[in-house]
């Protein structure tokens, strides 16, 4: 049996149409969001994403402003644009990409960034907000799994939910997420040990560790939900999930591609954390 596939694309579209129509409403109030991205030095990888960062931004008629600034950049120079940046009025959200070249104190930059502009939810008054269960801008990637899911006609009260990788940026956010709904959740990393047996055990299994195709079936319970977190470039060029697609999606449930699953909801939550913004600046919200 073949799964079901979760397209992250599909349900992409489906919430950039609302947020279109909210885009709208504030622009007859004379309200258009905007969004900074600051991308230091030449990482391949950084600017697949910003490209289609900036693309949602001209589809949904958000102002942006995208700062690419060289290699050597200095550390109070970026801090001296985050600064400006946190004043600047047109700009609702920065989203500094990570990760920085290694002379820049990556702490330095996210704690300098303003708590309400802290649309990628990285700010450790956002990250606190989120272990509290406050209100708080959600990291992106993260909220965009949970938001897969419940769409998908998913529900995850009661389940078991599996995490593998425990990064700041994916497994611990995304361990607090699932619990806010309601799931029992196990994390598991690189040093757990029968890591597929635990694996198995999941109603949804999360996957966020960066490795091309790692979890085979062996790792998947017939039936389980499989979210693939995973962006690893191949060398061939293409682009590979942490997750074996071809061998899991024969015995998985609903499954999500790479390309085409996380990775655009990433972006949409991105979007829309950059309208919440928007809207909160301006008292809306
Ligand atoms: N401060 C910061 N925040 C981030 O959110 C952040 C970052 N730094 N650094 C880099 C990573 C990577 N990332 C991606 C998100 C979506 C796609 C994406 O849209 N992927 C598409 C297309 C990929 C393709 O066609 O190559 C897909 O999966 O279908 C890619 C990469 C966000 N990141």
């Amino acid at each position: 049996m073949t799964a079901t596939i979760i397209s992250g694309k599909q349900v992409s579209e489906e919430i950039r149409g609302s947020i279109a129509g909210e885009v709208k409403e504030l622009a007859a109030k004379g309200v258009v969001p905007g969004l900074a991205v600051v991308l230091v030095g030449e990482d391949p990888a950084s600017h697949v994403y910003v490209r289609n960062k900036e693309k949602a931004c001209h589809d949904l008629g958000y102002y942006s402003e995208v700062h690419r600034l060289p290699a050597d950049t200095s550390q109070a120079d970026l801090l001296a644009l985050v600064d400006k940046l946190n004043h600047q009025d047109s700009i609702d959200g920065i989203l500094v990409q990570l990760p920085l070249p290694k002379h820049i104190d990556e702490k330095a930059v996210i704690n300098a960034i303003a708590v309400d502009k802290d649309v990628d939810g990285f700010h450790p008054v956002n990250v606190g907000n989120l272990v509290i269960g406050d209100d708080s801008l959600l990291p992106c990637t993260p909220a965009g799994v949970i938001e897969l899911i419940k769409r998908a006609g998913i529900s995850l009260s009661g389940k078991h939910a599996v995490v593998i990788g425990r990064s700041n940026i994916v497994g611990k956010p995304v361990s607090l997420l699932l619990q806010r709904e309601n799931a029992t959740v196990t994390m598991c990393h690189s040093r757990t040990a029968n890591m597929a047996e635990i694996a198995r055990q999941a109603d949804v299994l999360v996957v966020a560790i960066g490795r091309a195709n790692f979890i085979d079936a062996s790792y998947v319970k017939p039936g389980a939900v499989v979210i693939d977190v995973g962006m690893n470039r191949l060398e061939n060029g293409k682009l590979a999930g942490d997750v074996d697609f071809e061998s899991v999606k024969e015995v998985s449930g609903p499954i999500t591609p790479v390309p085409g699953g996380v990775g655009p909801m990433t972006i949409t939550m991105l979007m829309q954390n950059t309208l919440t913004a928007a809207k909160r600046h301006h008292g809306l919200a």
